[in-house]
């Protein structure tokens, strides 16, 4: 954790807020909000850990993925409970803790098939609109939600919204180096389907790729972590406070080629 971090994260005082984070797989984004959030005392919703609860519960019923209708029907129906503290988030089905299942490779693979079902996404997005609006009115009045389509579907009103990307290069080598423990050639290649394939597919009804108007763009290509939390930080305290009011940050910090 960087002092300037924490210093731009105290500037940031806006309440409520909500901030709206989106961007294809491997980009950073569930690991970067989570830790704005914490940093900003708001809570972190985690949609995509909703789609994937979904996949789970689908494939626990026992319901063929290939049969839209009744896949749609489950998911109008099941339980989801999601915890957004950024210090523990999760999700639970029916009280069940999903939180190992839903990361496995079982569920990556095929949750698109999900996600992409146009019925499940107008529950999912009901469900999702609820939580945060939950959050911006409960106690840390405020959140920082990701996803796909947070910045253009679901919170195209929030404060601040952000498409983080990173090159496809970057994006492999960092789940590589997550699932295999290195970024070699093999690892790679053994990634590859977590990442181009589910957003090839993904992208045929979200725009993760592509800034919408008023959209902030972060490219984390060539950021480390830190450098990409800071750069989100400086982004939020930019258009909530105005410039003026960021013109002492570091030039680290602003150096996160936000456009
Ligand atoms: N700027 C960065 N530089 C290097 N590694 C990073 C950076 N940002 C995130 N990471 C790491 O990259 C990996 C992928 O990050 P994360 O899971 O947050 O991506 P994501 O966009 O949420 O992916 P998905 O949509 O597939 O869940 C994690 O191991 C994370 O710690
Ligand atoms: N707002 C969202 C969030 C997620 N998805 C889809 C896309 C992914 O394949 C899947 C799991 O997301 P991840 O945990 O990898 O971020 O859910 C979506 O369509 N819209």
């Amino acid at each position: 954790m960087s002092a300037q971090s924490d210093r731009i994260a105290d500037l940031i005082e806006a309440r409520p807020l909500v901030i709206a984070v989106d961007g294809p797989s491997g980009s950073g984004k569930s690991s970067v909000s989570r830790e704005v959030a914490r940093r900003l005392g708001l809570e972190y919703l985690d949609t995509g850990a909703m789609y994937r609860a979904a996949t789970w519960s689908v494939v626990e019923s026992g319901i063929d993925l290939a049969d839209a209708p009744a896949v749609a029907g489950h998911v109008a129906g099941f339980d989801l409970t999601m915890a957004t503290d950024p210090s523990a988030p999760g999700a639970w089905v029916a009280g069940h803790d999903v939180n190992a299942a839903i990361r496995e490779t079982r569920i990556s693979t095929i949750v698109s098939k999900v996600a992409t079902n146009l019925d499940v996404r107008a529950n999912m997005l009901k469900r999702q609109r609820d939580l945060i609006a939950a959050a911006a009115a409960g106690p840390h009045a405020g959140v920082v939600a990701e996803g796909r389509d947070i910045t253009t579907v679901v919170a195209p009103d929030a404060d601040v919204r952000i498409l983080l990307t990173a090159s496809e290069a970057a994006r492999l080598a960092r789940r590589a180096k997550e699932l295999h423990g290195t970024a070699d050639a093999a690892s790679v290649e053994a990634t590859r389907d977590q990442i181009v394939r589910r957003d090839s597919d993904d992208s045929t009804v979200s725009n993760f790729e592509v800034a919408a108007d008023g959209v902030l763009h972060l490219d984390s290509s060539a950021l480390d972590f830190e450098q990409t939390v800071d750069a989100v930080l400086t982004a939020i305290a930019r258009t909530v406070t105005g410039t003026g009011s960021v013109a002492d940050l570091d030039e680290n910090a602003r150096a996160g080629a936000v456009s």
